[in-house]
């Protein structure tokens, strides 16, 4: 099967979720969920081979980190078991990325079995392909930054990055399929820029998404990878249990049904999200870290064990959330202060009732300090809560911004603590096709 489009590269943003953290998990409750400007950017292109030689590999490189390329043969696995792909060894090692190859498996079934049922014919030859990865610095906490630009050179594995918790598998996932299904299907069939486009690309990175982490999550993140800022409501869960493992007997033709079909219930509003103009949503990176499984096994441990309690709590979080959401998009700023204060009272008490650190008093003490300096409205622990990060929304200007950064610099050395304001904002936009001169000298 030819390529469609020679060289592609298109880019899906990180996320934060603003308010709604375990709430979120269930169909009754939504996420307020805001887009960033970091982004997770992946260009497709084909692969020349020698001429006679036939050559059907997929080269996956994150040339900003060390030991990071990643070669896959595919084949059609037998009973419409869909493109199974198989990690090949780059010189004598194989480092997994199981992010990458869950996607490479669902987003290259999917195409074949597309393509296929609009031709008629059974199999069709995927062409090799080249992939580079590149995120936005602020993904990674970079201490050991040996190089700057949009794109920095970590001299590590990405194993060895630490974090900052964006969301960067989110939106690896939605770019990677967003790039390899622009790459391998003409516009009549995958568009990017529409309705239709972005339906099949959410419903499909849901599925790898889902698939690599183990089926934990609720999926916001990769709706924000998807459509940027949004309220947004999960899908029920079963609609991808019905899915086997990428090469089981079915999985190609249950794939297509499950991802083109009608199902889905998600909801994502994205025009319920905005951020008042002259404000900014800013991000904290406390380089702490907390492990976000298992803060989500003990808050749902608590939640079925004291089934009432938690109903209450959430039924009442619920709508001082929807009531942030709708302070910030009508652009009343004069009532943020105090509605990001109710809705960080009632996350608090969600953890002092599971006896979960959702808003530890270290986080309680800087949030307040933070509140205080001029320009910032408020803030939140975003997300499942705990140590990692803070949320501010503050003026948008330079002397805001140096206040609030002279403010965390004196608290690190007071504190001993490693607090610092990262250049990510909160934006609109989610998924796009960029031009390639954005990234020259990586290709
Ligand atoms: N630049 C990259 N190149 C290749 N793979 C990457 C890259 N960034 C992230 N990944 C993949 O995503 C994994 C990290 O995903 P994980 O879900 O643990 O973190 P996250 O999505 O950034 O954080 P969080 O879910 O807390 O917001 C890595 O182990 C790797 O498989
Ligand atoms: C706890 C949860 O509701 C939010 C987790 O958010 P974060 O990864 O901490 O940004 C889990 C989820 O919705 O996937």
């Amino acid at each position: 099967m030819p390529t469609a489009n020679a060289t592609v590269a298109v880019s899906a943003p990180g996320k934060v979720l603003l308010a709604g953290g375990f709430l979120v998990l269930e169909r009754a409750y939504t996420g307020l969920v805001l887009g960033l400007s970091a982004r997770i950017n992946v260009i497709a292109g084909d692969v020349t081979s020698e001429p006679g030689v036939e050559l059907y590999e997929i080269v996956v490189s994150s040339p900003q980190f060390l030991d990071a390329q990643w070669r896959y043969g595919y084949h059609h696995a037998e009973d419409g078991g869909g493109v199974k792909v198989t990690q090949l060894h780059v010189g004598s090692t194989i480092t997994p990325n199981r992010f990458v190859e869950t996607t490479l498996s669902y987003a290259l079934t999917y195409i074949d079995a597309v393509v296929s049922s609009s031709s008629k014919q059974p199999h069709h030859n995927i062409a090799s392909s080249r992939l580079v990865i590149l995120a936005d610095n602020d993904y990674y906490s970079h201490s050991h930054e040996a190089s700057s630009g949009r794109f920095a050179k970590f001299p590590v594995a990405i194993k060895g990055a630490n974090k900052t918790g964006l969301g960067s598998s989110a939106a690896l996932v939605t770019s990677l399929t967003a790039s390899l299904l622009t790459h391998y299907l003409p516009s009549s069939v995958f568009d990017l820029s529409t309705k239709k486009g972005k339906q099949t690309l959410h419903n499909l990175a849901q599925a790898a998404h889902c698939a690599a982490q183990g089926k934990i999550g609720s999926g916001f993140d990769v709706a924000a990878a998807v459509y940027g800022s949004c309220t947004y409501r999960r899908f029920s869960p079963g609609i991808l249990n019905v899915l086997p493992e990428p090469g089981a007997p079915g999985f190609s033709e249950k794939l297509l049904a499950v991802v083109d079909g009608q199902k889905w219930d998600v909801d994502v509003q994205e025009d319920s999200v905005s951020v008042p103009p002259g404000l900014v949503l800013r991000m904290c990176d406390v380089d702490c870290g907390s492990e976000t499984v298992g803060l989500v096994r003990r808050i749902l441990n608590w939640r079925s064990e004291k089934a009432d309690e938690s109903s209450a709590l959430w039924n009442d979080l619920q709508s001082r959330n929807e009531e942030l959401a709708a302070i910030l998009k009508a652009g009343d700023v004069d009532r943020l202060p105090a509605q990001l204060i109710q809705v960080r009272d009632r996350f608090r008490k969600m953890g002092h009732l599971a006896d979960v650190p959702l808003e530890p008093d270290t986080q309680t003490v800087l949030l307040d300090a933070l509140t205080a300096v001029d320009g910032v409205y408020g803030g939140v622990v975003p997300g499942a809560g705990g140590f990692d990060a803070l949320a501010l929304l503050m003026r948008d200007d330079a002397e805001t911004q140096r206040r609030v950064e002279e403010f965390l610099a004196e608290w690190s050395r007071e504190k001993g603590a490693k607090v610092k304001l990262l250049v990510v904002k909160g934006e609109m936009e989610g998924v796009r096709q960029e031009s390639l001169d954005v990234y020259d000298g990586w290709l």
